[in-house]
């Protein structure tokens, strides 16, 4: 059997990796939209409606007009953009949030794909926060380095334009403290309140690094450094897109640098604890483009279709 799929904004950052991602498949037949008809509705909703499984790779407002055009039940949709994921009736599509998700996208038409520094965030803190090691009310901060792909074509363009040495340093962003990811980080954590979070976006394509710093007297009841880092590779176990490094991963502390590029070109999420007697340091690293977008799309795709959940990645 094969699944019809279509993407809402191919020619975009997200929608032509998942193009590339689904290029080599069999089991998908992949619709395709005349490049004059982009943004004509007609023709969107009647591709929309055809789909088995429909990607929106659009700005929020679009992917939200996108679910209006909806009139098949048995669509599927899977929205990359920020419009739905803390929205009633979708599910959030990370099979690795907690047992029971992967049902949830099994049975689910409505799946909103998770943000990228918000997927690196989540799956450091949620299971510790669900183990009780980190206090549900604890004040968390977080800084994210990410590649400026990240910022989509207008900023793909900006950077590769080179000529304004303003770009050539890191750039810390979303200062008025009120990033889009926030409430998916929130909701998705169980933590009281978001983080206090800085995004740094840098002159390289790809690659994400999130880091938490916590003291250990914000832990519960004496909780240690390696008791994380336990709960961790116990809570992901078999996932075969999580890897939890050894506590004070040797091989980081040894190159002296922690490489933010590390999971380019993969599916893969990288968590780290590293320590001292009286502070610890997350951290997790993804490629934006990977399960930051469009790899966990495609992965959230397997899953709801019940495919082998690795195919393509
Ligand atoms: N880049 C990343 O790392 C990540 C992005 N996302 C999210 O995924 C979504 C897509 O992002 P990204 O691919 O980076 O964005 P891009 O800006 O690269 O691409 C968006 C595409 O949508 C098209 N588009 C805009 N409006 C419409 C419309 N009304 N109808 C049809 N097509 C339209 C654009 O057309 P045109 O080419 O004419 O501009 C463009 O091709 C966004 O919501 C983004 O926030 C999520 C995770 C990571
Ligand atoms: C460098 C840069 O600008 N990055 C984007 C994140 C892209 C992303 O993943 O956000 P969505 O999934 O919510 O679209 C930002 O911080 O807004």
């Amino acid at each position: 059997m094969t699944f019809k799929i279509y993407v809402d904004g191919q020619e975009g950052t997200t929608g032509l990796r998942i193009h590339e991602v689904l290029a080599s498949r069999s089991d998908v037949e992949v619709l395709r939209i005349d490049a004059d008809k982009r943004k004509d509705s007609a023709e969107r909703a009647r591709l929309l409606n055809a789909a088995d499984v429909a990607f929106l790779c659009l700005p929020d407002a679009a992917s939200r007009e996108a679910v209006s055009l909806l009139s098949n039940p048995a669509t599927c949709v899977i929205d990359a953009s920020t419009a739905h994921r803390t929205v009633p009736g979708w599910t959030f599509g990370m099979p690795e949030l907690a047992p029971g998700q992967r049902d949830a996208i099994r049975a689910s038409k409505r799946i909103a794909n998770p943000g990228c520094h918000a997927s690196a965030f989540i799956l450091l803190l949620r299971p510790l926060v669900d183990a009780g090691l980190v206090p549900a009310d604890a004040a968390i901060s977080a800084t994210s380095l990410t590649g400026y792909s990240g910022g989509g074509k207008k900023m793909i363009e900006q950077y590769e334009a080179g000529g304004d040495p303003a770009l050539q340093a890191p750039r810390p962003y979303a200062l008025g403290l009120t990033h889009k990811h926030l409430p998916e980080m929130k909701a998705h954590t169980g933590l009281a309140q978001p983080p206090v979070f800085l995004p740094v976006v840098g002159p390289f394509y790809k690659g994400l690094a999130v880091s938490v710093p916590l003291h250990r007297s914000q832990l519960k009841g004496g909780a240690t450094a390696a008791d994380l880092q336990q709960a961790l590779a116990a809570r992901y176990a078999g996932e075969r897109f999580v890897r939890v490094m050894p506590l004070a991963d040797p091989d980081t502390l040894a190159s002296g640098f922690f490489d933010v590029q590390a999971c380019n070109n993969t599916n893969r999420v990288d968590l780290f604890v590293f320590a001292n007697d009286e502070q610890v340091l997350l951290m997790s690293r993804l490629d934006n483009l990977g399960k930051g977008a469009s790899g966990a799309a495609v992965q959230a795709m397997n899953v709801h279709l019940g495919l082998d959940e690795g195919a393509g990645l």
